[in-house]
């Protein structure tokens, strides 16, 4: 059954889901890899399609595989898909410019990020509508730091009281997200790195442990184990 998005929300989602997957080892392009069973894009947009002030989700797909996502995305929540790009921020600009008229907020969410919880999605579109621009959802960091030289020497030991970990649901002012990908002249891993170009204050919400983005095999095997106990 087709979960229904809601008409009356504020929010569109986009997704980047063209990445091939190289660290998680050979295989087909990594959003449409199995996790228990599913696709990981389909877990991801199950969660975004949960999420009650979404009004849209588009997604973008490895271009020899955009008729493939449309089908397997149909039975589960009514989704524009969308040629991804050579690189993450290709990927994410083609999505945008699909977004239609109506939501003034924009989240940017990797598909890889499978088992974000809806919860999360929501905590980042309130803070947008609160009056923040630009929103991140992040982790302490629980390691000790180093820098490094180009020969593995430590230079020093980073503070890592000032550091956060970024994840997705990104979320933006729609007028400010067009703005910076108009203006990226560079490649970013980040949507909120293009905004910080900008100068456009980047706010901090708490992330979940839950939104880990499934990048080596070791990942996938931590999703599995928490999806099988539910945890
Ligand atoms: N050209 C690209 C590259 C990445 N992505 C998406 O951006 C998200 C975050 O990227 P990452 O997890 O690094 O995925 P990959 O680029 O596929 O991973 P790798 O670098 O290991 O190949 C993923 O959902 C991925 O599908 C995308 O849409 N288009
Ligand atoms: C957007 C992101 O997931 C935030 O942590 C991350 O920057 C994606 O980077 P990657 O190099 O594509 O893994």
């Amino acid at each position: 059954m087709t979960a229904q998005l809601n008409p009356r929300g504020d929010v569109a989602v986009l997704v980047p889901a063209a990445g091939a997957g190289v660290r998680l080892g050979p295989g087909r392009p990594k959003a449409l890899r199995l996790l228990a069973g599913e696709p990981l894009l389909v877990h991801a947009v199950r969660r975004l399609a949960a999420a009650r002030s979404v009004h849209t989700i588009v997604v973008a797909a490895p271009i020899a595989e955009v008729a493939a996502v449309r089908e397997l995305l149909a039975p589960i929540a009514p989704v524009t898909v969308v040629p991804g790009g050579a690189e993450r921020q290709a990927s994410v600009a083609a999505a945008l410019a699909a977004v239609p008229a109506g939501p003034d907020i924009v989240l940017v969410h990797d598909a890889a990020r499978a088992l974000t919880p809806p919860a999360l999605v929501e905590s980042v579109a309130a803070a947008v509508r609160s009056g923040h621009d630009a929103v991140i959802p992040v982790l302490p960091v629980v390691d000790t730091i180093k820098e490094v030289d180009a020969g593995e020497l430590v230079l020093g030991t980073v503070d890592r009281r000032a550091l956060r970990a970024v994840q997705t649901p990104q979320g933006f002012r729609r007028s400010v997200l067009t703005a910076a990908h108009a203006a990226a002249n560079d490649a970013l891993t980040d949507d909120a790195g293009l905004v910080e170009k900008q100068g456009v204050p980047v706010f901090c919400v708490a992330g979940s442990d839950h939104a880990l983005k499934i990048t080596r095999p070791f990942d996938l095997a931590l999703a599995e184990h928490l999806l099988a106990t539910g945890e």
